[in-house]
């Protein structure tokens, strides 16, 4: 073979090469562009229009800033389109950022967008932000702004759900079964009535109730003839429905710090006909002294509301760091407490279900957490819902119980439903010589027939009443006399 025969297939060769990667070259430019675009898409951005070079979103300056708001604010308009243009930048950001900004610029103007917006504080609106990904964050607040759906629990001691569907029907009301994991709850779309004030209302036949209420009695599952414990009911939603699933027999301790608030308790338990309810009003915190040894334990905890503000937009404004604080260890003493009202013995239960209204990680997850490692007998369980998200396992560098993954979280934006957390909790028997990492103080339940010390009980001076308490009883079963017991902590109106 000639040295230019050797060239041309040389050549021929080289270009066949060379075509083969131009060819792979174009596939993968188009590949990466496809990719691009549907990031943009799921970013909220447009794509079309950024690649025929259109639109390009500059963030505005500290003066541009500083003269909106001596006009009294951004205009609207700009604001929803300044929420989108910085949720496809932080999209995507190496491709749709501004040459010399960086990712915290973007993100600190859109947060500012949203509070102004959507009338958060500043606080709120990032502690919300920071649970979802950009373009969750805008459909949850969005979601916020909308009511959620009209739903009424059926009163199965009164009637069957169908006998009510149909007894409403001919009022006029248009409605629906909620959905296949609930068979009492009913979706009111229209009525000619108010729905709160129907003879069937007024009769007990129905609970005008938040469709993710249902949800933590699902969970606890109560059965018939059982004790159990409703730490923190009124107005009794959550009570009535327990009654309802126990058929009118055992016991349920309907529990409510607040005086004022028993009386729509009371009234409702009345009105739908529960009769094995005791309505009672301590501090939960006072609990199991007050009375233990339940076979489940509701522990609907008082909390921020972060999954109701379409129902309560005030708590946009009105919640502060330090509010979250006191909540989230208010919740972490109820917990304990709740926990240790179980009895562990129990033939048919021995379960605690906590729930919120809220969606934040500290009034949820951690407070777990905490009861997790506080009581090593606890473990969590499934919950046993149909639906819901996983709770986080991990969150903002905080890593939790792997079994976190256990609990159900619920949000307006996904599930059509206020935002609510659900977890379930098994309390077992607890073996003697259990340690855990904090102080060492005698737990309440079980101390008499386990005899075991050395546990982890509360941690503040409030709790040390319960403490003593537990020593009185512990001196009594030695056979000691024991003197009287001074009052403790007084329930709070
Ligand atoms: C989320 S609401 C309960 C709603 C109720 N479970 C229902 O379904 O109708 C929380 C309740 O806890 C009460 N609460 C607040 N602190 C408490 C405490 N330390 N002990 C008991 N109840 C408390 C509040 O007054 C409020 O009524």
């Amino acid at each position: 073979m000639d040295s230019d025969a050797e060239d041309s297939d040389e050549e021929k060769i080289t270009g066949k090469n060379i075509e083969a990667k131009s060819r792979a070259l174009d596939r993968k430019v188009a590949l990466e562009a496809e990719i691009d675009k549907e990031e943009m898409q799921r970013a909220g951005g447009h794509a079309d229009e950024e690649d025929d070079g259109l639109v390009m979103f500059d963030l505005p300056t500290a003066e541009e800033r500083e003269e909106e708001k001596k006009k009294g604010g951004p205009d609207v308009q700009e604001v929803q389109r300044r929420i989108q243009e910085c949720a496809r930048v932080l999209g995507d950001f190496k491709r749709y950022a501004a040459k010399g900004r960086s990712r915290s610029e973007y993100l600190e103007q859109i947060l500012y967008d949203i509070s102004n917006y959507y009338g958060y504080n500043d606080f709120l609106a990032e502690k919300l932000f920071q649970l979802f990904s950009v373009d969750e964050a805008i459909e949850f607040f969005e979601a916020n702004e909308v009511p959620r759906p009209v739903t009424i629990r059926t009163n199965t001691l009164r009637t069957r759900r169908r006998d009510l569907a149909q007894a409403l029907i001919n009022r006029g009301v248009n409605l629906e079964p909620i959905g296949k994991w609930t068979n009492v709850g009913l979706q009111i779309f229209e009525s000619p009535v108010p729905i709160g004030a129907t003879p069937e209302y007024l009769g007990g036949q129905y609970m005008l109730q938040a469709a993710s209420s249902f949800l933590p009695v699902i969970a606890l599952g109560p059965v018939p003839n059982e004790r159990v414990l409703d730490m923190a009911s009124a107005p009794g939603g959550k009570t009535t429905y327990l009654s309802a699933l126990m058929q009118n027999t055992g016991i349920i301790f309907a529990n409510e710090i607040n005086k004022a608030r028993t009386k729509s308790l009371t009234a409702n338990i009345h009105r739908m006909g529960c009769k094995n309810v005791v309505v009672c009003s301590y501090d939960g915190r006072e609990f199991p002294k007050v009375i233990g040894g339940f076979d489940r334990v509701l522990l609907d905890a008082p909390c921020s509301g972060t999954g109701v503000i379409s129902k309560d937009s005030s708590v946009k404004i009105n919640k502060s760091e330090r509010d979250f604080m006191l909540l989230s260890h208010l919740q972490k003493q109820l917990i304990l407490c709740a926990i240790d009202s179980v009895d562990p013995a129990s033939a048919t239960g021995g379960y605690v279900v906590y729930s919120t209204c809220s969606v934040t990680v500290d009034e949820n997850e951690a407070v777990i957490d905490y009861a997790l490692r506080k009581r090593p007998n606890v473990k969590l369980v499934d919950t046993g819902l149909e639906f819901g998200r996983e709770g986080f396992t991990s969150y903002r560098g905080k890593i939790f119980d792997p079994k976190l993954n256990l609990t159900r979280r619920f949000y307006p934006h996904v599930h059509n439903m206020d935002g609510f957390f659900v977890a379930k909790l098994k309390v077992e028997k607890r073996k003697k010589q259990q340690k855990t990492a904090g102080k060492d103080e005698p737990m309440l339940n079980g101390i008499e027939e386990e005899g075991a010390e050395g546990e982890v009980g509360f941690d503040s001076d409030e709790d040390k009443p319960i403490i003593q308490d537990a020593k009185r009883k512990q001196l009594k079963a030695k056979g000691y006399r024991v003197p009287p017991r001074k009052p403790v902590v007084a329930p709070v109106a």
